[in-house]
Parts: structure tokens; sequence; C-alpha cells
């Protein structure tokens, strides 16, 4: 980096211990181009497992800047546009983001410290109000204009102490490339309705109609980025899209989405390249587009796009580097930041050993290596039955798969391991005195099993709870479809190759490649959206709790109303199960059972 006279060592560099695959080829500069993240969910640190396909990913943070830093200046070189872009959703997934009390993520400052054009809000950061108004108070301020919100408010107290709803971030940015271009830029959220109390997300149908957006798109710049945290397919961007399109044929759009934690590409029309660049730091993307000779050509533009693998071997070979020339002292200093972090938070406290790797969906579920069995059958009976007056009583226990985020490797199982497998803060209830028969067809019901000899109201029920789900963020299914349909593609064949080693095989709609280093990609088996502890073995008639996540409460409400007709349950028949939270299962199990 040319900086002498400072300390370039990493504590990380000891992983991984691993030969890495080179990327395929240089990437394709254009005139304007972007490097993307999106749905990084703390994962700062790198991917820092050594079984397949972790180390593809153990590039961190200080890596990553590095890497931006040589891209900056190889730009300068091309006399190009180079954009740092984010899509949102930095919280829930690591010890990072979630070891301490929310409403003010430290890691989030080594994020401001790189050079991002634009970051757009997410869901993740709507969950709850403290880490909402961490990013309206204390983030978005650093990124001086250019964090994201279009249609996401928050309620703060004005001056005067009266409530008054505003944008968390700023609704559009208009700014000029390094090369003097025009950009207009926004930050887009899905129609999410599970936010907090006190946020507000505005559905993207109205927004395009606001004085506001119609105002801001107005002047035509040389391009529009529209960057969001919503997928490239199947959701709301046509919409965004038309609009822009309404008032400006063919000036160039890039759309920058994100959520559904997949690697995609779409055109919407020969002018327009939409990218989304899967997630937890797994993918950074790559866009660029060359401008056209003369302004009003209504030509089609050159477009590429590239998914990145995030390590030093895929970003020495971008930057034309060496292990010796790679480190800049922004990157060195953002990874002993973290790591010192880290140590803050005390993420490598270790609660036992896991004996083996459970995954979440690289096998079948219930099996003995699923991660999902390990949490529904043993690691939460076993955390809630402690310090509970209600141990001795038969239950069901009932929660979202959705909620185990990662899979669990053999060896330490530490703090860091406990908050990437299971991130979220969810608190347990339960409802008292349920039949076991009616119990028993909850599980099975929020799954949608049987559906074909239910009855119409309740199929409706389900379609409008699918519709409602998907509302409130539950897009796990399009992750996993979208594994499902690379391993079936021709996953046992690469696998059996083994010149390959394993990680993401993408086909997308867009022309060409778009993997930057090719793989086997990994095993995949279906999984339910809802998991269960065993059922108890007593009679029918026996009244058992009903345990489940505070997340589902409604959805099982609703599929305990439709099984049963006895009697109509609402929130008040809830009451509080345990003192620990969701986040707290895998640990307290761990150091009962793997030490
Ligand atoms: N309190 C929470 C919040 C979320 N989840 C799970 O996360 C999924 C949404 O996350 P994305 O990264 O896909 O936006 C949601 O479907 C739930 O599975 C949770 O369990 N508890």
């Amino acid at each position: 980096c040319g900086d002498e006279g400072h300390d370039h060592s990493h504590e990380k560099r000891a992983f991984p211990p691993t030969t890495l695959t080179p990327p395929t080829r240089a990437l394709d500069w254009g005139d304007i181009n972007i490097i993307h993240t999106t749905d990084s969910h703390g994962w700062l640190l790198g991917h820092q497992k050594t079984s397949f396909p972790e180390p593809n990913y153990s590039g961190d943070l200080g890596d990553f800047a590095s890497f931006v830093s040589h891209m900056k200046q190889i730009a300068a070189e091309k006399d190009v546009d180079l954009l740092l872009v984010d899509s949102g959703d930095l919280h829930d997934g690591t010890g990072l983001s979630d070891g301490f009390p929310p409403g003010g993520v430290d890691a989030h400052e080594f994020l401001a410290k790189l050079p991002y054009d634009v970051m757009a809000i997410g869901n993740h950061e709507l969950y709850i109000y403290a880490n909402t108004l961490d990013m309206h108070q204390n983030f978005a301020p650093q990124l001086k204009g250019r964090y994201l919100s279009s249609n996401v408010n928050i309620t703060v107290a004005d001056k005067h102490g009266k409530p008054q709803s505003v944008p968390v971030g700023s609704r559009f940015a208009k700014f000029r490339t390094r090369k003097g271009r025009k950009v207009t830029s926004l930050g887009v959220l899905f129609d999410f309705t599970g936010n907090d109390k006190n946020t507000t997300v505005q559905k993207v149908a109205d927004m395009v109609k606001e004085k506001w957006f119609l105002e801001a798109i107005k002047e035509e710049p040389d391009f529009f980025l529209l960057a969001g945290h919503m997928p490239v397919q199947r959701d709301d961007w046509p919409l965004v899209f038309k609009a822009v399109r309404k008032v400006h044929p063919t000036t160039p759009i890039i759309i920058l989405g994100g959520h559904t934690h997949i690697r995609d590409c779409v055109q919407l029309d020969g002018r327009s390249m939409s990218l989304e660049s899967g997630r937890y730091m797994e993918t950074v993307g790559w866009m660029s587009m060359k401008l056209d000779e003369r302004r009003g050509s209504k030509k089609n533009i050159t477009f590429s796009r590239r998914y990145l693998d995030p390590n030093r071997v895929t970003y020495e070979f971008h930057t034309r580097t060496r292990n010796s020339t790679f480190d800049t002292f922004l990157g060195g200093s953002i990874t002993r930041g973290l790591l010192q972090l880290a140590k803050r938070f005390d993420l490598n406290f270790k609660f036992g050993t896991a004996p083996q790797d459970y995954t979440i969906d690289r096998v079948p579920y219930p099996s003995n290596n699923s991660l999902l069995s390990l949490f529904a059958a043993e690691a939460m009976p076993t955390a809630l039955s402690i310090n509970n007056t209600r141990a001795n009583i038969p239950n069901i226990m009932i929660t979202n798969s959705g909620s185990q985020r990662f899979d669990v490797y053999s060896g330490p199982f530490t703090k860091n391991d406990q908050l990437t497998a299971s991130p979220f803060a969810d608190a347990f209830l339960y409802i008292p005195n349920i039949p076991a028969k009616t119990a028993k067809q909850v599980l099975p019901a929020l799954n949608n099993a049987g559906a074909e000899n239910r009855k119409r109201s309740v199929e409706e029920a389900l379609k409008k709870r699918e519709r409602e789900a998907y509302e409130l963020g539950y897009v796990d299914m399009v992750y996993r479809k979208w594994l499902e349909e690379m391993d079936r593609r021709d996953g046992v064949e690469r696998r059996a190759a083994r010149n390959l080693t394993l990680g993401y095989v993408t086909k997308d709609s867009c022309p060409g490649v778009g993997d930057d280093t090719l793989h086997a990609p990994l095993p995949f088996f279906d999984i339910p959206d809802f998991i269960g502890s065993n059922t108890p073995n007593v009679t029918d008639d026996t009244p058992i709790d009903l345990v489940f996540v505070d997340f589902i409460q409604d959805q099982l409400l609703e599929i305990l109303n439709g099984v049963q007709t006895a009697k109509n349950f609402t929130t008040k028949d809830v009451q509080s199960y345990s003192p620990f939270l969701a986040s707290a299962v895998l640990g307290l199990f761990a150091q009962k059972a793997w030490n």
C-alpha cells in the first residue's frame, strides 16, 4: 500500500488455510462501474470456518475496503466512474450486529468508513425501533444525504416534543460522479409490514404517486441509480421503473436490489439492468455500463455483470496486487478495529464443542445432521426447561425454520456461532391446556400439509397468509428454491467431477456467465417453513402447553382457530413461557450437551 511503518499483520490471516480457486477472467469495465453489496447482516469479519464453501467468503470488511481503494485507483487510471452501493439489511446475522443490546451497532462505524455513494434501508433496520433510531440519528448523518429511505419514515419528537414522522435517511439523492455525470438516486423498500411501532413503510405503488417523487425524477440525469431492498424479480421494481420511463423513455436506469439473498440479474429493457448480489458478504456484485456516444440515443446499452466471491484471491486477482501489496492503511485498520470489537463483545466465548456439522438445507429434515432437527427436537426443549416451573407439563414447541440463519460447524461453538445460527431476540410464548389432539395438528397445518383435504375457507386463509408472510419479510423460500434449482441442474455431476470446490452456481436472465469463479453447487434438501419438538407420548385428551416464538404468533393463532372450533383463541390467551430468548437457545444447549 505504500504506507510503511504500520502493522499489516491480521490475526485472522490464520484462515482460510485452504487453496482458493481464482476468478476465471478479468472484469469488463465500462464508463460507469458499480461495486454492489446487499444483505450483509453483520458478516463484516468474513466467513471464518474452513469447510467449503465458507473459505470462498473469507474476506473481511478490511479486505473489502482495500479492494475498493485499489479499484478506485484503477478507475481513475482508466478515467471512468466507479460507484459503491449497498441495498440494505445491515442488522441481524452475527455477533457483531447482535452481540449487544439493540440501538447502537458499533460495527456500523466501520461500514461508514467505506466510500459508499449510496446506501438503502432494509427491513432488518425496522424490526426494533431502537435500531431504526440509531440509523436515523447516528448512521444516516455519516452518509451525508446518501442513506436513502424513499418510502420509510420514523416517528421522533420535534423540538417542541411533539411526534413527527420523518424519513429515516433521505428520500432521494442527486449528485455528480467523479467524471461529472449527473445521477438521480432512490432507496426503496418492498411493501414490508413487519416493522416496529413508530416506523412506517409506504407502499411502493403509493410512493411513485408522491409529489416529491415526481419532482425528484423530473429533471433528466445522465442515469438513474435505483437502489433498494427489493428483489429484482417478482416484486415492485417495475412500478418504479415504469414511473421513471413514463417521463424519461430512454435514460439509462441501473437497479440494485436485494432481500431474497440470491444472485440475480434481469433487464427490464435494453437501456437498463437490475442486479441482486446475494447475502452475508458471500457475494460482491459488479456491474458496468458503456454510455452512448450521443445523448438521446435509443440503442441498447452494453452492460456487464459479475458475482464475485469476496476473498483475498478474488480481490488480488482483479486489482493486480499480491498479498504483500494488497492491504491499504484503511483496510488494515478496519480489520483490526472489528477484531477488537469482537473481543470487547466476547464473541470467542466458547459454550462447548459441536461434535459434527449441522446444516439447514444440505441434509434432509428431520435427520441427525439437520440444524433444524437439533434446534427443534433437542436444543429448544433443553434450553426452555431451564428455570421453568412448567418444565414437567407436556408440550409441543414450534418455531419458524427461518429463525435458523446459518449452519453450525463441528468444533468450538462460540457466542459468535450462536448468534450467526440464531440471531433473533424472539421471545417464547405459550397457550396452556390445549388438548394434545389439537396441538398436534398445528404444526402440519402451519406447513400446509394435507391441504388437499382441507376446506376451501382454510385454503383461502393459507393463501392470504402466504401473501402476508411475504409482506412480513418471509423470503427464505425464494433463496431455498434458488439453491434447489442449482443443485437439480447438474449438482450431482459437478460434485462427482471433483475438480471444483463447493459454492454458488448461478443461472440468471442476463447474457453470459455471471459467476466470477466456477464451483459445484451444494447438495440441497427441501425444508418446511415451520419446525417443532417431538410430540409428547400422551393421550389425545391430555391438556398440554403449546409453545411458540412471538414472531409467528399471528399465524399460529389463525391456524389454531382453523384446526378447532371449541374456542376462539386470541392474544389474551397467550403467556410468557421462558425468560430466555431464541438467540440464547443454542448456547444454553451447548453448555449442557457439548461440554
Ligand atoms: N424477529 C425475527 C425477524 C425475522 N425473522 C426471520 O427472518 C426472515 C426475514 O429475513 P430476510 O433477511 O429474509 O429479510 C423472516 O422470514 C424470518 O424467517 C425471525 O425469525 N425473527
